[in-house]
């Protein structure tokens, strides 16, 4: 006989009901379904900009799923100790979650695993964060890629399936375990003055996803590659916000990014070439999980960077460096909880190079302010900055923020739209930046701006002698 006992179903970074073959699966059973998602030893991690940006996730998704006759449980605790305790409270048998694969989540997920079996309960995994399983894409002698032009030929060709459709019901349980309320949670703390000032600026939830890339796919894909560099314009996705939380399944974009592709959009393959990117990503930390916290070629071990905190440190995280376009970045950051990914490339090249400082502080910097922060995509890119990941950009091709400036931000719309001190009228943008950091930096409009903390030159000629000596 069919069970008819419910399903729990652990929601972490897949908050969506489209392209969830998981969740469709538990809805055709015909069985109960408890939604429910964890503040666990994983999510206490997150920086401050995470933590708030999940609770805008969870908020969403609480309605969504009011739209199919469901509800989310939400319980605080080690994940295996809390889920034992729901199965055993509900009478559920089952179990399931869409699959991570960085090691914290890895070592979480293993932990619940062996616990709820241990105790007599199915947990199952499934997939649904990625296009393809990181075992599943191989190089010829079966190993992973540890390039990526390589990987893009390998997977360009093959079948991705097309999103399963949302289920239009959840069954409810008879009744519902006890659930604490969010905003006992107290998500936004961290945060500070920050929240209210990041949160025009984010597009949270389902809907909003399919929105954005709707809208990404009609005004901007065929200009994607020419323009996408230029962190002025308008002119990417923006939607590593929403697959950081699986507010948008990565086949969903595929396939649209595909389409436009077929219609002969110019941008639609560089666009699909991104998109393998975060695969490439996160292939890696799975094959090679000390990324996230070491140099992936061990040979940069004995590099002299430096992981001091110091003053330069605090300006740089301050967007004070004296730097024009460093600083608009950063800035950026601070007010959106967004980096336009060449700011992310000048940011990390002048950390790493012109301020000998270890890609260490940087990442974990971007994990505080990020609200699209992803484990793999953060680490990678890191590394490829620094130089010492793979693939990475040579540790001699030093970025230099004056010509990028030149080239990416000629107009210096980028700069003045997010540094007060250089702009002829600094607007609401620039503006905010003062009463979304902290108010311990005391940093006002009025301040003059700062000379650099390196000079360009200097910084540069330093790195390099670093770099030969090693
Ligand atoms: C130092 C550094 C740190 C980064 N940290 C993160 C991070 O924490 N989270 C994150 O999602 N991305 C990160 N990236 C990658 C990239 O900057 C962002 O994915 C991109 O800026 C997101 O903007 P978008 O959605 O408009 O991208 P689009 O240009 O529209 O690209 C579409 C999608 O492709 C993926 N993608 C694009 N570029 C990359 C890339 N270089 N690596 C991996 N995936 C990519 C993203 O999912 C993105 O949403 C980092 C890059 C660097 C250099």
């Amino acid at each position: 006989m069919l069970s008819s006992k419910p399903i729990i179903f652990w929601f972490r970074r897949d908050f969506r009901l489209a392209e969830h073959a998981a969740i469709l699966a538990a809805s055709q059973s015909q069985r109960p379904v408890i939604p429910v998602v964890l503040l666990d030893e994983v999510a206490e991690t997150y920086g401050a900009a995470s933590k708030w940006r999940l609770s805008q996730a969870i908020e969403q998704f609480e309605h969504r799923l009011k739209g199919v006759g469901s509800r989310l449980i939400l319980r605080r605790g080690t994940a295996a100790e809390e889920l034992l305790a729901l199965a055993r409270e509900t009478g559920a048998e089952d179990i399931w979650w869409t699959r991570a694969y960085d090691p914290d989540a890895i070592a979480r997920d293993t932990k619940v695993k062996s616990t709820l079996k241990d105790a007599g309960f199915k947990p199952r995994s499934w997939p649904g964060h990625l296009l393809f399983e990181p075992w599943a894409v191989k190089t010829k002698q079966g190993g992973f890629f540890k390039v990526y032009s390589p990987m893009w030929r390998a997977v360009k060709d093959l079948d991705v399936a097309p999103p399963e459709a949302a289920p239009q019901q959840l069954l409810a349980p008879d009744s519902w375990p006890q659930s604490d309320r969010l905003q006992d949670w107290a998500l936004e703390t961290a945060m500070h003055r920050g929240a209210r000032i990041l949160a025009p600026h984010a597009n949270v939830g389902e809907q909003a996803a399919n929105a954005r890339l709707a809208d990404f796919m009609s005004a901007r894909i065929g200009d994607y590659k020419d323009r996408r560099d230029f962190p002025a314009q308008n002119a990417t996705s923006r939607l590593s916000e929403n697959l950081a939380w699986g507010e948008i399944g990565p086949r969903t974009v595929w396939h649209a990014g595909l389409r436009g592709y077929l219609e002969g959009q110019r941008g639609a393959e560089h666009f699909l070439r991104e998109l393998v990117w975060r695969e490439f990503a996160y292939h890696l930390v799975y094959h090679t999980p000390q990324i996230t916290q070491e140099n992936w070629r061990s040979q940069w071990d004995d590099f002299p960077w430096s992981e001091h905190e110091d003053e330069a440190v605090l300006r740089w995280k301050q967007g004070r460096t004296g730097v024009p376009l460093v600083d608009a970045a950063m800035r950026e950051m601070y007010v959106t909880g967004h980096m336009h990914n060449r700011g992310r490339m000048i940011v990390g090249s002048f950390l790493t190079k012109h301020m000998l400082k270890h890609w260490r502080i940087g990442q974990k910097w971007f994990e505080e302010c990020l609200i699209d922060w992803d484990p793999a995509a953060n680490a990678m890119g890191w590394q490829w900055v620094a130089g010492s990941g793979p693939d990475a950009a040579p540790y001699f091709r030093i970025f230099n923020p004056e010509t990028q400036a030149q080239k990416f931000d000629a107009e210096q719309a980028y700069i003045h739209r997010f540094l007060a001190e250089r702009a002829p009228t600094p607007g609401p943008e620039a503006l905010a930046f003062f009463d979304a950091c902290p108010r311990a930096w005391g940093l006002s409009k009025d301040d003059p701006y700062p000379t650099p903390v390196v000079s360009i030159g200097e910084g540069r000629k330093r790195a390099l002698a670093a770099y030969d000596a090693r």
